[in-house]
């Protein structure tokens, strides 16, 4: 029976390489006889645009009913001033709350081609293979009370809340303790457990949940030096396993180490592994329109669909490796371009993974 895949292109840079990840979706769709269907619908600001609201019912219902989403990534200077409640970025948090995708799985892996891309000495990445596996549908950015108030003083105060369950924890907790099992069996808790009694709680739970782990080892780190670590000796870790805030900014910060955020794919995943995949990027106003973004993430992002949603690990596979050729080729966007190898556009770097497939 057919599958259906709902993709939303999104802004910026969004329809740009979703377009690049459409044509590889195609070919191993072809190729493995998949039989999976797409259609599109609208997140965002394009949204906004068409609609008035960034998560239209349209674009929930449909996404409700597919097997799987495809994003590309929202928001953008032209709705940064609109009403908080209905920009980009809500519109995003709400599709991912509604669907209950709380497991956001972010693997950095550094392709041994692209050690002298990331800004770390290369004997520092080479090997380099870590999970951040973040909360997703929790935390500070669903917390409330939330908002910016006037105080009888007259002088504005922003405010927000984090805030986790035991059961918000246990859950994704198992998420990242089963994920160990399927690899080097570590798993490190970040928290600020010292400062903030929401993480405190984190901590407790995730010892407790361990204990069921016996395999695993189970270490604890509070975020300021899990940051630091990550740039001094990254290769120390396995599955880290965090919050929604601190998955988003250790993620972004482990972007770097595999030579750009343009190589990160991520899956964010419900009870039943239904997922939404997207690049852990954002939509890059600064160079959309250029032709110049990496496809790579998004293109990842597909074959981690394949394999989490869909189960086809060969044709997840086979998309992995076309990544690895297109790289031995020398083939690089711009982010990951260094001397001696060959600047390509975005759909450049589309075609080659296809032709690579
Ligand atoms: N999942 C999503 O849809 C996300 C959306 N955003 C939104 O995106 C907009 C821009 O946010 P920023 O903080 O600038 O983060 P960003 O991730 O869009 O860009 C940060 C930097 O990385 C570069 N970059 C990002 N993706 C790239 C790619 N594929 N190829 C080459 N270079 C790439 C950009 O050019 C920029 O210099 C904001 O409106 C933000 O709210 C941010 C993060 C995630
Ligand atoms: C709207 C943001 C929460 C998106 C983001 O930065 C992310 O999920 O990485
Ligand atoms: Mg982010």
């Amino acid at each position: 029976m057919s599958k259906h895949i709902v993709i939303l292109a999104g802004d910026g840079i969004g329809p740009e390489i979703m377009a690049e990840a459409v044509k590889v979706l195609d070919k191993v769709n072809q190729q493995f006889n998949l039989d999976l269907t797409y259609s599109h619908e609208l997140l965002g600001g394009c949204a906004i645009d068409a609609t008035g609201v960034p998560l239209p019912d349209q674009t929930l219902e449909a996404a409700q009913k597919a097997d799987a989403i495809l994003l590309g990534a929202v928001g953008g200077p032209k709705w940064d001033t609109i009403e908080r409640s209905i920009r980009p970025e809500r519109g995003l948090l709400k599709i991912r709350s509604a669907l209950n995708l709380f497991a956001n799985l972010r693997p950095a892996i550094l392709y041994p081609q692209l050690a002298s891309a990331s800004s770390l000495k290369p004997e520092i990445v080479a090997g380099l293979d870590i999970l951040i596996v973040r909360e997703l549908t929790g935390g500070i950015y669903f917390g409330q009370p939330r908002g910016i108030r006037t105080l009888e003083s007259g002088e504005r105060q922003g405010y927000n809340t984090d805030v986790y369950s035991e059961s918000e924890i246990r859950r994704i907790a198992h998420v990242a303790f089963q994920l160990a099992m399927q690899r080097n069996k570590k798993v490190l808790s970040v928290d600020k457990a010292n400062v903030l009694e929401v993480t405190e709680l984190w901590k407790e739970i995730a010892t407790e949940v361990g204990k069921e782990y016996p395999e695993v080892q189970l270490s604890h780190m509070y975020v300021d030096n899990c940051a630091m670590q990550l740039v001094r000796a990254p290769k120390q870790f396995d599955v880290i396993f965090t919050g929604n805030l601190f998955g988003d900014i250790l993620s972004d910060e482990a972007a770097m180490l595999t030579g750009s955020i343009g190589m990160l794919p991520s899956a964010s995943l419900d009870e039943n592994k239904k997922g939404m995949y997207e690049p852990c990027h954002g939509s890059a106003p600064d160079i959309a329109g250029k032709g110049i973004a990496n496809p790579l993430a998004t293109i990842l992002s597909v074959a981690m669909m394949l394999r989490y949603t869909f189960n086809q690990e060969a044709a997840a596979k086979a998309i992995e490796d076309a990544v690895g050729k297109v790289l031995d080729q020398g083939l690089r966007t711009a982010d990951i371009w260094t001397e001696g190898s060959q600047k390509v556009g975005t759909s450049q770097m589309g075609d080659a993974v296809v032709a690579a497939i």
